[in-house]
């Protein structure tokens, strides 16, 4: 069967890819290594930065009319004072521009050794993700590191890339550099990609550029469960998802297991590969309004792995209103018999909830 975004498909895995080898190396030198005060973000802001950086210059090197969606802007890299930050933002990007080429790369992507950008190329590549959404045309969106704060702790982080087509998420590739390759083998070999092209299926492959050319994809589809099986995942950070109230759909559904914390979108990785059964991320109640970098890959992952991702009321998630999905009502993704179940508890939930309202005033 042939690609239809076989092109996009090679160049976004190549931008992934090193994005990933870009980030790992960020948490050795500058997170491990570094004493780190508790609210200090600036490794974080360097690996956001140069990231974004390497795989905005990598797209716009094979795609230069596709706009993109990017969370980041170079605004905090410009200027007198932040001289240090941009100095590694540059050495770490072009480290990671300029490694050699790797199986699978072409001479023509603009990396390898001579390729090398200047300070003031690679912040016109951050920009480059200023692009405002919409519905139609084509799009990129990219989270460079996702779940920042996994990525602080030596957790769950991950590079997140998409295409949308008018504002329907036609490829998305995930890295999560941390996560075990084989989920029954947790203390095994980490570091894995996701990749899933509308029609053509959901696959995990190794981050190891070589390693994938062996073979070694994985075709993944959601499991079915029994209630007794389920568990939930959802976002370790309070603020980002109404944990208490996962805990009533828990119940209604039966779900007797506790559920799995984990940062980023490396949530929507592992329902592809049957650990959990359900995603629920529901919204806090500030008006917070979702990215759609944080969503757009994971839920082409999630539909060709065969399941379903809507919000919270079944209604489609909308790619198409401009940076953010606009109006919250969360995201809930399972296998397609669970998904409809789940809809059903989060509407009780609700209804008792708003009971409980009613009777405590
Ligand atoms: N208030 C609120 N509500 C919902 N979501 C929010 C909120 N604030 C931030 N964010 C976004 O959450 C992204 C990370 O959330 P995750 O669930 O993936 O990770 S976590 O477990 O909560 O850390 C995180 O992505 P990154 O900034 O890329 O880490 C944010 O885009
Ligand atoms: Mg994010
Ligand atoms: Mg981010
Ligand atoms: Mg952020």
């Amino acid at each position: 069967m042939s690609l239809t975004y076989s092109t996009e498909r090679q160049v976004a895995i190549a931008a992934v890819r090193r994005a990933c080898a870009l980030t790992s190396s960020v948490f050795n030198k500058l997170v491990r290594n570094e004493t780190l005060t508790k609210d200090d973000k600036s490794p974080v802001t360097v690996g956001d930065f140069s990231a974004q950086a390497v795989v905005n210059i990598i797209l716009g090197r094979t795609f230069p009319k596709d706009p993109i969606v990017g969370e980041e802007d170079s605004a905090d890299l410009r200027g007198d004072s932040s001289a240090s930050l941009r100095e590694r933002v540059v050495e770490l990007a072009n480290e990671a521009l300029t490694a050699p080429l790797q199986t699978g790369e072409k001479e023509q992507w603009g990396l390898g050794p001579s390729n090398a950008r200047t300070a003031e190329e690679l912040m016109d590549a951050v920009d480059r993700g200023n692009y405002p959404g919409g519905r139609t045309g084509r799009m990129w969106t990219l989270d460079p590191i996702d779940g920042t704060k996994g990525f602080l702790r030596g957790e769950q982080y991950a590079v997140c890339l998409a295409l949308l087509v008018d504002a329907r998420v036609q490829l998305g590739v995930i890295g999560c550099p941390n996560l075990p390759v084989d989920p029954a083998n947790p203390s095994g070999a980490r570091g894995c990609i996701f990749v899933a092209e509308r029609g053509h299926g959901a696959y995990q492959i190794p981050v190891s550029a070589s390693e994938a050319a062996a073979g070694a994809e994985r075709r993944l589809v959601i499991p079915s469960f029994a209630p007794d099986q389920l568990s939930l995942l959802e976002s370790v950070e309070k603020a980002h998802s109404k944990l208490s109230f996962n805990e009533r759909v828990a119940h209604l559904l039966g779900v007797t297991r506790p559920p799995t914390r984990m940062d980023s979108q490396a949530k929507y990785c592992a329902l592809v590969r049957g650990e959990g059964g359900v995603y629920l991320r529901m919204p806090t109640g500030t008006g917070y309004k979702e990215k759609i970098w944080d969503h757009a890959p994971g839920s082409v992952l999630v539909e060709e792995a065969g399941g379903v991702i809507t919000d919270s009321r079944g209604e489609p998630l909308d790619f198409g209103l401009g940076r953010t999905l606009g109006e919250n009502y969360g995201v809930v993704a399972a296998g397609r018999d669970v998904h409809s179940r789940v809809i059903e508890a989060v509407k009780r939930a609700k209804e008792e909830e708003a009971k409980g309202d009613a009777q405590g005033q």
